[in-house]
């Protein structure tokens, strides 16, 4: 059963030289207890689309357009005090980059936790604390540890208490950004299985952001790819790294070592991110994709279906044989002029009608 939809949601951040466009045309939808994983590289907007569902963005961010069908409440239509009395917290919550940030330096953790749960029940702040204690048992962290400041924490112990403060109002769908990134491997893998295990108690969804291909394919059901703002592939995790079709997505799988398989050679892929202050039309890989025709310069392409809930933007996707042999070759990768042809005129920038 579904229980988030989002439907062509554009949102966009106001900086000096224009419209930064971080999410720009995403549609998304995630069942209870299912976990989706958002994959791509630093800067392709996928923390932008986490905090646009639950509201967290800066004051130089605008949702444009689109729409937040959470459980039947269109979210980008709430107040900001509908937003935090019945969704943040307690039906949709957020593990952020960095939890030190994520707490307020001034109270104990604590007692940032019961006020949390205080906020949204109609408990006594006594049970409260007893809940978090509990929490902190659960994630291995000794519960006398409520009673300490933000700073008394290591990096990990912080992770821990925000996945605690995220929990701890049993959410339907928790967002979790990068949760382990700060951590070292040993306990990035324990915390990755420990939040695997509270979520699947709670039967809570989960969208879980990353750039590494590893970490997606071992917790989640599905794999949204993410570049330049869009989603430029979605399917089942199986078919994401054993069969994508996107040429992104075959370069990502590339650059991450696969356990299986010792003789792997890993393969970046060349270029840099687009530049997502107003870009043109076309496919917005197109500059850095060996596979890359004219008209992938020309023409923003839409999401293609493949079957199975496999969704493809790609005007190749349908060459899924000669894509997959040529992108595992090392030289194709090789930085060379993708650039287009001179001879192309390229395409005024699309005018957008904003307010200010
Ligand atoms: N406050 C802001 N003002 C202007 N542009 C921003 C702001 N925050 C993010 N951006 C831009 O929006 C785009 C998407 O950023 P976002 O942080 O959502 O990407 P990301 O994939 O989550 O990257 P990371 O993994 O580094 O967090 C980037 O081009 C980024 O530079």
């Amino acid at each position: 059963m579904t229980l988030l939809d989002i439907t062509e949601l554009k949102t966009y951040y106001r900086a000096d030289d224009g419209w930064v466009r971080a999410t720009d045309d995403v549609s998304l939808s995630i069942d209870r207890g299912e976990t989706v994983g958002l994959v791509g590289e630093s800067g392709s907007g996928k923390t932008t689309l986490a905090k646009s569902i639950i509201r967290l963005l800066p004051d130089n961010a605008e949702v444009v357009d689109g729409s937040i069908d959470f459980d039947g409440t269109e979210v980008t239509e709430l107040s900001n005090r509908e937003l935090r009395k019945q969704i943040r917290w307690s039906e949709i919550s957020m593990i952020p980059q960095n939890a030190m940030n994520g707490f307020d330096p001034v109270y104990t953790v604590g007692e940032q936790i019961v006020e949390v749960i205080t906020y949204h029940e109609d408990t006594s702040k006594a049970e409260a604390r007893e809940r978090a204690r509990t929490l902190f048992d659960d994630l291995g962290v000794d519960p006398d540890r409520v009673d300490d400041y933000p700073h008394q924490f290591s990096g990990g112990m912080a992770q821990r208490a925000m996945i605690a403060l995220a929990l701890a109002l049993s959410p339907s769908l928790v967002l979790a950004d990068e949760p382990t990134t700060a951590l070292d491997v040993v306990i990035q893998d324990r915390i990755l299985e420990t939040i695997k295990e509270l979520q699947e108690e709670l039967n809570s969804a989960m969208i879980m952001i990353t750039h590494d291909m590893s970490v997606v394919s071992e917790t989640c059901d599905r794999i949204a790819v993410v570049y330049g703002g869009r989603i430029v592939e979605i399917a089942d995790a199986e078919t994401i790294i054993m069969n994508p079709r996107h040429p992104y997505t075959l370069g990502l799988r590339n650059a991450f070592p696969d356990i299986s398989d010792d003789d792997q050679e890993l393969i970046s892929i060349p270029g840099t991110p687009p530049d997502l202050v107003d870009p043109d039309d076309g496919c917005r890989f197109a500059p850095r994709c060996p596979f890359a025709e004219e008209e992938c310069w020309e023409v923003t392409p839409e999401p293609e279906s493949y079957g199975d809930g496999h969704a493809v933007e790609c005007h190749r996707a349908d060459e899924i044989e000669h894509l997959q042999e040529e992108a595992g070759k090392k030289e194709t990768w090789v930085e060379q002029d993708l650039g287009r042809s001179e001879e192309i005129e390229p395409s005024p920038p699309e005018e957008v009608e904003l307010d200010d």
